[in-house]
């Protein structure tokens, strides 16, 4: 017997399915992604923490989950909703099913509703709050948590996610041909770039990058100060994606601001990109729906070239309130919003979708070449 489930908006739509999670309530902003693959990544992607996702795509769960394809530790975002959830899974790298992982990682969710309605929806009015309810269904309390939570506009989530302490990240991207393939030793020959990497929501894709290109990685709590990462002598900063608005983490912007000030190379990624724009001086603003897929186009306003992006925002940097030191680099191609920027004076740049995509392709994989190159120029 399938256990019912309900989606409440804060606007009082309700959509009845079933529940493919724990039963259990969840709150958290609803919005859609609209990626075809990387299911699994996106659950555990921590910048959904607080988000109930929705996934355009109507087949989630065709192959199942695997150990290697996790973001993080665990499923990260609030609640998922889907359209279906195929009986079998089939994939050669499958180890679990969908629903099974969920429960384990206490997740609520639901399938079984219309993706398509929902998703018309939250275009047409703007991401709403809302709620899912699984077993023990009760309309009238979840449209009131619906309408309880309290948004994701003014909610430092950075600071719930982060790692407790620091650690050293060796681990390089998985290979087809051999898997994980731990060098740990190799990444501090040849070309020993210390890479301090503030753990606003990491996703383990930026620091196997990282690894790829020969880095060695440190990861820091999104706390530590400013000097202590200077302490450690990195040749450059990564400041990392991570969910909720940018505005309030201001330990943050803080520590931006003085690492850019002291000269250290840095790139932004995500939620890294809004903070650094944040601490040059910029202002955010809360997007209608934001950008959550695998294949949105961005133009890259030096070369004129168009990149096809992996993008999870739902707040963006105004262009308009850029300062004089500051020179917007990429323009997304759906809306206009500022994709990327970079500091006149100071070796500091930063992106708003994801070089690292996971899912998505890899056009703006060469923004991390761009950091080693500055890495490198610094040293000289
Ligand atoms: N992926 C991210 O880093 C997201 C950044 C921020 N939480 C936003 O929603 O815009």
């Amino acid at each position: 017997m399938k256990t019912p489930a309900i989606l409440a908006l804060e606007d009082g739509t309700l959509f009845r399915g079933e529940s493919i999670g724990v039963e259990g309530m969840t709150t958290g902003e609803v919005c859609f992604n609209t990626a075809m693959t990387g299911y699994q990544e996106i659950c555990t992607d921590p910048s959904y923490s607080g988000q109930l996702v929705t996934l355009t795509y109507p087949h989630i769960g065709n192959v199942g989950v695997n150990p290697v394809d996790a973001e993080s530790k665990r499923v990260m975002l609030s609640g998922l909703v889907v359209r279906d959830v195929p009986p079998r899974m089939s994939s050669w790298r499958a180890a679990q099913s969908l629903p099974d992982y969920l429960r384990e990682n206490a997740v609520v969710a639901i399938a079984g509703i219309d993706t398509r309605k929902l998703t018309r929806l939250l275009r047409e009015k703007g991401a709403q709050n809302g709620c899912i309810m699984a077993g023990g269904i009760d309309e009238q309390k979840a449209l009131a948590a619906a309408r309880e939570f309290p948004g994701l506009k003014g909610m430092d989530l950075a600071q719930t996610v982060t790692c407790a302490d620091t650690y050293v990240w060796r681990t390089p991207s998985w290979k087809l041909d051999h898997g994980f393939e731990p060098a740990p030793d190799k990444a501090y020959q040849g070309s020993p770039y210390h890479v301090v990497v503030y753990d606003y929501g990491v996703k383990r894709d930026i620091l196997r990058r990282l690894c790829d290109h020969n880095c060695q990685v440190t990861v820091v709590p999104a706390k530590l100060p400013a000097a202590d990462v200077l302490a450690l002598k990195p040749d450059g900063v990564l400041v990392s994606n991570g969910p909720g608005d940018p505005e309030p983490c201001d330990y943050a912007i803080a520590a931006i601001q003085e690492l850019v000030e002291q000269g250290v190379p840095l790139f932004g990624i995500c939620l890294g990109h809004q903070l650094l724009g944040l601490a040059s001086g910029a202002k955010s603003t809360k997007m209608k729906f934001g950008h959550h897929g695998a294949n949105h186009p961005v133009l890259d306003l030096d070369t004129r070239k168009v990149i096809i992006s992996s993008q999870n925002h739902g707040f963006a940097i105004d262009e308009e309130s850029l300062p004089k030191n500051v020179r917007a680099t990429h323009r997304s191609l759906f809306d206009g919003s500022l994709q990327g920027i970079e500091r006149t004076d100071k070796p500091a740049f930063s992106f708003q979708g994801h070089p690292e995509a996971s899912p998505g392709p890899n056009d703006v994989a060469p923004l991390f070449t761009r950091f080693i190159e500055m890495m490198a120029k610094h040293r000289q």
